[in-house]
């Protein structure tokens, strides 16, 4: 059985920087969803390449068979991890439906970690970001922002209603947000 902590929050607000340190420092493997898509994107010989990188740049979210698939196979090559933190997945119903029908029985979510942030800061920072992402101008920030709006947020008021959201406001130095992260984690192996 496989323990996830889902990592969730608008694009721009740190998911991948804080699970690198989370990574780092307290035993869990990062996997970022966006990243298993983009590394699927490139790969020879791959089906779905053209497909992905059309909802990359749109914004929009790639059918779930393709996004828990690549997931899957990456936490069962991962070895035996303490666990997992699943970055940027469940985006939407389908994501978290499709999660339910494959992985139900193979994992166990722990808790999600909401890395809030107001909006134009995380705009700014997918601008800043420097790493040459198709998806990092404008008008694929405009329909990714739409996209967290619509259908990504309602999956986070889904899990805050089940009492598994635990928030922590990214506005901050990555410093003050990972304090808080870790303080989350240890409260969670109190449990
Ligand atoms: N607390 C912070 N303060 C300032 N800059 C930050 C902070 N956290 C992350 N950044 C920077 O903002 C950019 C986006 O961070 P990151 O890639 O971790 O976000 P993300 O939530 O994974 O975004 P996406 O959903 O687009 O993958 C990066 O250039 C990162 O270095
Ligand atoms: N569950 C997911 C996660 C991501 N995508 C697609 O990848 C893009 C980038 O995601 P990041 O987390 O790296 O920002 C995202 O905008 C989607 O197009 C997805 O389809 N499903
Ligand atoms: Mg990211």
């Amino acid at each position: 059985m496989h323990n996830v902590v889902f990592v969730l929050g608008p694009p721009g607000s740190g998911k991948g920087t804080i699970c690198a340190k989370i990574q780092e420092n307290l035993g869990y493997v990062h996997l970022s969803a966006g990243d298993l898509l983009r590394a699927e994107r490139q790969r020879e010989g791959s089906e779905f390449g053209a497909l992905i990188e059309q909802h990359i740049r749109n914004g929009s979210i790639v059918p779930v068979e393709i996004t828990c698939a690549l997931l899957e196979n990456a936490m069962n090559n991962s070895g035996d991890a303490k666990g997992f933190l699943v970055d940027g997945f469940p985006r939407n119903e389908d994501n978290l439906q499709g999660w339910n029908k494959q992985m139900t029985g193979k994992a166990l979510i722990q808790f999600v970690l909401f890395l809030s942030c107001p909006v134009p800061i995380c705009i700014q920072r997918c601008l800043n970001r420097g790493q040459g992402r198709t998806d990092d101008n404008e008008e694929s920030l405009k329909k990714r922002v739409e996209t967290y709006n619509h259908q990504t947020f309602p999956i986070i008021e889904h899990f805050e209603k089940n009492g598994l959201v635990r928030e922590v406001k990214s506005e901050r130095s990555v410093e003050e947000i990972y304090a808080d992260v870790v303080e989350v984690f240890n409260q969670t192996a109190k449990v």
